[in-house]
């Protein structure tokens, strides 16, 4: 089904999933999206495989982990957390050189603490892995040196879609 994107969030500089400037990232693109969930656009080379033409599972995992800590974040480039609990399903083998999205939402929110869950999707919209996540809110003080968000995290000026088909 098609979503409406409200609005693009911000790329990191060196992040292995959406590092703008890390040759070795997935290349990670997050919509936030009218319904209020939360989407990503990224690309499985042939280096984040595992066993050949399978995209490794630690990748994946590194997608939804972002993905739904990312969900949280909606609105704001200034929201900050760290991933305290992940846990993965594996239901379909992710190929690799493959164009692929996913999809997470917030399921649970307090001051300190915040769940999620989210999905990756074959091309052909099957789900292939599922995942739910809780995450610690914390300044970005706490997890990061100075210089990071002034530095290191900015939108990327492209071409971006009004919509997502999911
Ligand atoms: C995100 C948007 C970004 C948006 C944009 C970016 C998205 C990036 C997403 C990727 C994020 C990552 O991969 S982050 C990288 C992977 N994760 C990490 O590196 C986290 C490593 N862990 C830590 O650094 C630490 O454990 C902390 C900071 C999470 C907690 O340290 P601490 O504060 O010393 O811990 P502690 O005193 O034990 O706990 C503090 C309070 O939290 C509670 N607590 C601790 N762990 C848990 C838990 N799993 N479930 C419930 N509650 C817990 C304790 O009971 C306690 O409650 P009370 O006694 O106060 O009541």
């Amino acid at each position: 089904m098609k979503q409406k994107i409200k609005r693009k969030q911000n790329n990191s500089a060196r992040c292995i999933v959406c590092g703008d400037q890390n040759k070795a990232s997935l290349g990670c693109r997050f919509y936030e999206l009218e319904n209020g969930e939360i989407a990503a656009t990224f690309r499985s080379e042939d280096w984040h495989q595992s066993y050949p033409g399978r995209m490794h599972g630690g990748m994946a995992a590194g997608v939804l982990d972002e993905l739904i800590g990312r969900a949280a974040a909606q609105g704001s480039d200034d929201f900050w957390g760290v991933t305290v609990e992940l846990h993965m399903k594996y239901k379909k083998p992710i190929p690799t050189e493959a164009d692929l999205k996913a999809v997470a939402r917030v399921t649970k929110k307090n001051r300190k603490l915040f769940e999620g869950t989210g999905e990756i999707l074959l091309p052909d919209g099957t789900v292939a892995v599922e995942a739910w996540g809780k995450y610690m809110i914390l300044p970005l003080s706490k997890i990061s040196d100075g210089g990071f968000a002034e530095e290191e995290w900015y939108q990327i000026e492209e071409d971006d879609p009004k919509e997502i088909d999911l």
